[in-house]
């Protein structure tokens, strides 16, 4: 039998009849229905496989039925917009307030999460059970690529490795080591400043109704951005003492590519907050350079700024290590920086414990970074509530002035031990937390008890689900009045005076019961740092001068970490809310006369 011939001359080996035209043609459609099915199914399975963190969370609805919470602003952001949001800090407050402890939220497609400030709850999420509550991987995943393989880019038994060998770089021996450098930099500020007092010269624009004012320099009084220079000290201090690198010597124009990197790293990043919560689809994109050909070409010019940042980043880094190993790290005991400590610590780690070169250029990158926006918006803080607080910065910094009579440097346990600027730090971490609030991923289906009634009392539960997005309101959780009584909300820091921890149910936080520096296994790894440098910082610029405020409106922005900027009337008709904002925090700034 010799093979039919089609009129498309397409040959079938299979039949010779009439009809067999039609099963040529049924046969090459199948076929090539088959190969289509196959390509479509394929690609569904791929994209389905990429989309997975997202999509999957689709069928979590409902799971969060009886808990109480605000209506979902938008079909594909959920209440994202709200909650990452630079004037957001108020729909934060609001939550607790009006829901509770344990509330719900909307994140994309409908995904119902967790916003959680309740005790017993948090008791459970971040230590109890914080092996069933880790990092997101939306967090890990852009760390890993802005930072590399630091603390914050991992999870499980690689960030347990990774804690127990920088731990101890972090020790009180260690902090007193460092200390005679923030002693240092604290006094070079001081004299940087008086010299910038006696040359400002600014008109501050005052609110509409009021008169402007004008300060220039004249009786040692002048106006200063101190958020500026809370922020260039706190880099300096960093470099300093964990780097042994100098990023900013205060006293000459700053024009290092890695002190602007690092300063406008937060705001970047929260400006594409929504777009950042893509990134575990980025990491499913092949090898590195393949996921960096694909980045370099999205027109986006936050995401290509904090490419050139992380690429700065790192850059440092590596060099810093480079000059580190080729000095040497110095004499056991007498390490010049932190990070020679850690580098003795890691030739000395066994074989398996020890962190590789890209694990502690991560470290060097994630330390600076961790410390310098929270530990400025700290400071910053701290001047502006004691600058509107007059009474109580006459009280520290007559408590610093006698201290300090017959002595240039306190020791580190004595000024510690300073009753009323350890108790301005706590109630200022306490009530305006750096970091409001964080996130975490359940990996484990848990069932959490907590308060429907905001009080002592846990009678309520809930069951926790895999994959569950949770909001940890630290800021919530430190102004909840049932553990700090009736004012919680007021900044009072006589309610550190007394022997009595003010707290009257302990927060799961390793500060004083408050959640400022977070606890458990992933709590803040340099909050003793943080408190030495902002008291030598503090005592150093109150023995020398009074702060006070301008007229001008200062608005706390969230971005991840809190900022102020600046509200003006606006003399631009094209404004149309007839105000401007700009980063900063103007202070009237005094030269103290002896
Ligand atoms: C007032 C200053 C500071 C505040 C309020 C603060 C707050 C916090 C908070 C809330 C966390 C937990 C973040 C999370 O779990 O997602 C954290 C973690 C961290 N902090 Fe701080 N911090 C401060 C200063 C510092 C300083 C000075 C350093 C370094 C010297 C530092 C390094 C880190 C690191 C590396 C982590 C990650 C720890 C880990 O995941 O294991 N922080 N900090």
């Amino acid at each position: 039998m010799s093979p039919a011939t089609s009129n498309s001359g397409f040959v079938t080996p299979f039949t010779s009849s009439p009809s067999s035209i039609f099963s040529i043609f049924d046969h090459i459609r199948l076929k090539a229905l088959l190969v289509d099915v196959i390509i479509y199914y394929s690609l569904f399975r791929f994209f389905k496989w990429l989309l997975s963190p997202y999509v999957s969370r689709s069928s979590r609805r409902y799971r969060f039925k009886d808990i109480p919470g605000p209506p979902t602003q938008s079909w594909f952001k959920g209440n994202l917009g709200q909650l990452f949001n630079a004037k957001g800090l108020p729909f934060h407050q609001f939550l607790v307030d009006r829901f509770g402890g344990m509330v719900k939220v909307y994140g994309f497609f409908g995904d119902e999460q967790l916003y959680i400030s309740d005790p017993h709850a948090l008791q459970s999420v971040i230590v109890k059970d914080q092996d069933a509550f880790e990092e997101t991987k939306v967090f890990t995943d852009n760390n890993r690529i802005i930072f590399g393989p630091g603390l914050v880019s991992t999870t499980g038994d690689v960030h347990k490795k990774q804690r127990k060998i920088v731990t101890p770089v972090f020790s009180v021996p260690q902090l007193k080591r460092v200390t005679p450098i923030v002693y240092d930099i604290a006094e070079k500020l001081a004299d940087v400043l008086s010299r910038e007092v006696q040359k400002a010269s600014v008109t501050v624009s005052a609110p509409i109704g009021k008169r402007e004012k004008a300060y220039n320099g004249k009786n040692g009084k002048g106006v200063l951005d101190m958020s500026e220079w809370m922020s260039r000290v706190a880099l300096e201090t960093i470099g300093r003492t964990v780097l042994g690198y100098s990023f900013d010597p205060l006293d000459s124009p700053h024009n290092n590519p890695y002190t602007s990197a690092i300063k406008e790293l937060i705001p970047t990043l929260f400006s594409l907050s929504v777009l950042r919560q893509f990134a575990p689809f980025l990491t499913r994109l092949g090898p590195a350079w393949l996921r960096r050909k694909l980045v370099e070409r999205i027109p986006n010019r936050a995401i290509q700024k904090v490419k050139d940042m992380s690429d700065i980043m790192d850059r440092t880094a590596k060099s810093i290590l480079r000059e580190k190993r080729e000095s040497g790290v110095g004499v056991e005991g007498e390490e010049k920086d932190l990070i020679s400590v850690l580098l003795r610590a890691n030739e000395r780690a066994a074989a398996g414990e020890q962190l590789s070169e890209s694990e502690l250029t991560g470290q060097m990158t994630v330390l600076i970074f961790g410390a310098q926006d929270t530990t400025s918006s700290a400071l910053s803080r701290i001047l502006y509530l004691l600058s509107t607080n007059r009474e109580i910065q006459d009280k520290v910094r007559e408590e610093v002035v006698n201290a300090f009579a017959d002595q240039d440097r306190l020791e580190y346990e004595t000024i510690s031990e300073l009753p009323w600027l350890d108790a301005v730090i706590k109630e200022t971490l306490r009530l305006y937390p750096p970091v409001p609030f964080v996130r975490r991923t359940a990996t484990k289906e848990r069932t959490l008890m907590y308060s429907s009634t905001n009080s002592d009392v846990a009678d309520s539960s809930v069951t926790v689900p895999v994959g569950t997005t949770l909001f940890v309101g630290i800021a919530g959780a430190n102004r909840l009045e049932s553990v700090w009584g009736p004012d919680a909300k007021m900044w009072k820091p006589e309610r550190w005076m007394s022997d009595k921890s003010p707290a009257l149910i302990r927060l799961p936080g390793i500060y004083y019961g408050m959640l400022s520096f977070f606890g458990g296994g992933r709590s803040c790894i340099g909050y003793k740092f943080a408190q030495i440098e902002m008291k030598i910082i503090l005592a150093t610029l109150l023995r020398r001068f009074k702060f006070s405020p301008t007229q001008e409106e200062i608005i706390w922005n969230l971005s991840q970490i809190i900022s102020p900027s600046v509200r003006r009337p606006s003399a631009s008709v094209t404004d149309e809310c007839g105000f401007i904002e700009e980063k900063g925090l103007p202070m009237v700034v005094e030269l103290m006369t002896e």
